[in-house]
């Protein structure tokens, strides 16, 4: 405990969530009666708030500074057990990584209920949580396992109980390969030794069968779920269940790699390539790199399972870092689809199709779908563009459909007749008419999800359509009607976005259609092949899962202009590592990652130049005080979307070789950055993006 203490208590560090403007990362000193462990959850007054905060380890100069009566009094100590040593290394690495601010750190790992709960809440809500020891057992019986799946958990195995070096594994399967029966049965290993097993799944609400099937195997009272979509309390609850070891499983997203868990044995990251799991907002953080950072310095087995795994993950593979795991085979021997392109360029251009748009299907695939009708069989239409038609325009006066508040055009959404800005918002009923010259007749250019189910509808007039996408997902609960009905087989075909793509055991669907997926091709993003790949891969693998009935095999369809291009090669021929290689080969040529690394200094400003100015003025200042060390300082440039919500978007790169020069840079870079803030009074928000996936 604390060694700083007097008559009036001790001195204790305490990290509180201070606004990141503030400049102020570091734990603040409190004064307390008879001090408290580190880790402690401690109550404690933060200007004119009352805010909470984590005992932190005291530093060895401790014993200086102001004494503690004349430090502000903590004013109440929340009866938790403090959150761990290993927890509180990770939240400090986690915050010194990403250059934020410690206290800021700590506050968004925690539940955010937590902050506001009077010691007697908490005391009820504890006591309503199930007394520890009182667990249901396991129920699910486990399957006997293929060949190479008993490989891959005898494997981890031995990691587990201790006869394998521990090391990070990648378990690469093809899609279908039973890779969650992996976890499942290496999961087994860790609850037997009375180990606690975190799971991080992309999108939590999109895999509810793998909930699901983690609680039939061990037993709902022993899962816990961490993710964005569960209320407070339900968050809280959970929460508390983890920390306190009540919960032996935690499936969580991205957020739940900073859960306390005191008796952690082993991490899954599945679908590991996912970009969600790098997060948006805040720090910005990595939940899969943190996983495997928060595995290594606690010395369990941490497995990133995918079909197409991220080329970071793949390198380190091939490098010999991780060990890797392969699943080659599909469950049952179930084939994987046919891949056929079908090259748009030579189809003949129909005649009277409004718009120069190309036609909806191709004859072949129309065929097929039809085929695929008549045997009962169902079809997975992909189209990543939601809405009716992402433009309007008038072809008299050529008015273009634009959002007032960003460089982007607006999306004419049919159902609710709605032209809708998917940046900001920004919505207003469809005009009548031409809104610069009063054309009665404005045209929908191109086609989203919405349209492509009216049109699917007029050409397969017997079939039952459904939509999945962001619209039709949007009240609770619908997404999961929706899919429950692909399941029983009341739909024919499901036309929808990314959404279906994404890790569905469909047991029907034989064909899978990717429609118009030239346009992700082509991106200013490094990372867009890359993302395209595992879509589509993904996608294929919503396909003949269940083998084939009628003797027909699956197929993925791919509809391009481009149909020569390396990528749809590689992706007929079902090849990861081609691609894989390729894509490496140039991201070494180019200098980029996992060859180098990056962080991207992004910039918001209320006027057209003031984001730009900043960045140069902080380039300025980078260069400065990197010196000789090897960065490289990209210029400045505006976001792909310039302007959103009336503000001008600026970003800017700074690379490195070495991962430790960059941050010894960047560390000293944020207070420079703070310090020019201003001088630059338009700008509105800045933030450093640490490992940048989005470009
Ligand atoms: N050894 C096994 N014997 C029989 N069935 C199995 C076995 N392993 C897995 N399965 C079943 O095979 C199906 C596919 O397995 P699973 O969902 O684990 O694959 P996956 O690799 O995670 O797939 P995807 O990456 O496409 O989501 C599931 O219905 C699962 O219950
Ligand atoms: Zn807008």
């Amino acid at each position: 405990m604390n060694e700083c203490s007097d008559s009036a208590g001790v001195r204790l560090r305490v990290a509180v969530p201070t606004p990141q403007h503030s400049g102020l990362g570091s734990p603040l000193d409190y004064r307390h009666p008879e001090g408290v462990p580190p880790g402690s959850l401690v109550r404690v007054p933060l200007g004119r708030r009352e805010v909470l905060g984590v005992v932190w380890d005291p530093t060895d100069d401790d014993t200086e500074g102001v004494p503690p009566a004349a430090l502000k009094p903590v004013q109440a100590a929340l009866n938790l057990p403090p959150l761990s040593e290993e927890w509180r290394r990770l939240v400090a690495f986690t915050a010194a990584y990403y250059q934020r601010g410690l206290g800021e750190m700590a506050a968004s790992a925690l539940p955010a209920p937590l902050a506001n709960l009077t010691p007697e809440q908490l005391a009820r809500r504890l006591k309503k949580l199930r007394p520890v020891g009182a667990a249901e057992p396991a129920s699910g019986l486990a399957p006997t396992l293929q060949a190479d799946q008993a490989v891959a958990v005898d494997a981890l195995k031995q990691q587990l109980v201790g006869v394998a070096p521990v090391k990070p594994s990648l378990l690469w399967g093809l899609t279908g390969s039973g890779k969650t029966e992996v976890y499942l049965q290496a999961a087994a290993t860790a609850l037997a030794q009375g180990r606690q097993v975190l799971v991080l799944v992309p999108e939590i609400n999109l895999t509810p069968q793998l909930v699901a099937r983690f609680a039939a195997r061990f037993g709902a009272e022993r899962v816990a779920c961490l993710h964005s979509g569960l209320t407070p309390a339900q968050r809280l609850r959970d929460w508390l269940r983890a920390h306190l070891g009540q919960a032996d499983v935690v499936l969580g997203t991205r957020l739940a790699v900073l859960a306390s868990l005191p008796r952690l044995g082993l991490v899954v990251v599945d679908e590991e390539h996912d970009p969600s799991f790098k997060a948006q907002d805040g720090a910005r953080q990595s939940a899969r790199d943190l996983a495997v950072w928060r595995a290594a310095r606690l010395g369990v087995p941490v497995v990133l399972g995918s079909a197409t795994p991220s080329l970071e993950t793949w390198h380190n593979a091939q490098s010999g870092r991780y060990q890797r795991l392969d699943l080659r085979s599909r469950i049952d021997a179930a084939p994987l689809p046919d891949v056929r392109l079908v090259d748009m360029k030579r189809l003949p251009a129909r005649a009277g199709e409004l718009n120069r748009a190309s036609p909806v299907l191709a004859p072949t695939l129309q065929h097929a779908i039809e085929a695929r009708l008549a045997r009962g069989e169902q079809s997975l239409l992909l189209l990543n563009r939601r809405g009716y038609a992402p433009v309007l325009h008038c072809g008299q006066c050529s008015w273009r459909s634009g959002c007032p508040h960003c460089s982007a055009w607006r999306v004419f959404h049919k159902g609710d007749r709605s032209l809708r800005c998917h940046h900001c918002g920004f919505s207003e009923r469809v005009p009548v008419a031409c809104p610069d010259c009063g054309n009665p007749d404005i045209d929908a250019i191109g086609r989203g999800t919405e349209r492509l189910e009216e049109q699917l509808q007029a050409l397969l007039p017997q079939a039952r359509i459904a939509r999945l996408d962001a619209d039709t997902t949007q009240r609770a609960g619908s997404l999961e009607a929706q899919l429950a009905a692909v399941h029983a087989g009341e739909v024919d075909v499901l036309v929808g976005t990314q959404m279906i793509a994404k890790g569905h055991d469909f047991r029907r669907v034989t064909l899978v259609a990717a429609l118009s997926p030239d346009n992700l091709l082509y991106s200013s993003d490094f990372r867009a092949p890359e993302r395209l790949f595992a879509l589509l891969i993904q996608a294929a693998g919503r396909a003949g899962r269940a083998g084939s009935a009628s003797g027909h095999p699956a197929e993925m369809w791919v509809q391009s202009h481009q149909v020569e291009h390396p990528l749809y090669q590689a992706l007929k021929r079902h090849d990861y590592p081609a691609f894989a290689q390729a894509q490496l080969d140039e991201r070494r040529s180019a200098g980029l990652p996992p060859f180098m690394h990056l962080a991207l200094l992004r910039a918001d400003s209320r006027d057209e130049t003031g984001a730009q100015a900043f960045l140069m003025a902080a380039a300025a200042a980078g260069r400065a005080l990197s010196g000789e060390s090897d960065l490289f300082w990209y210029p400045a440039v505006p976001h792909p979307v310039a302007k959103v919500a009336n503000q001008w978007r600026w970003q800017m790169l700074v690379e490195a070789s070495h991962r430790g020069v960059l941050q010894r840079v960047l560390a000293q870079w944020l207070p420079a950055l703070h310090a020019l803030r201003p001088q630059h009074r338009s700008v509105t928000r800045w933030a450093i993006d640490v490992d940048p996936q989005a470009i």
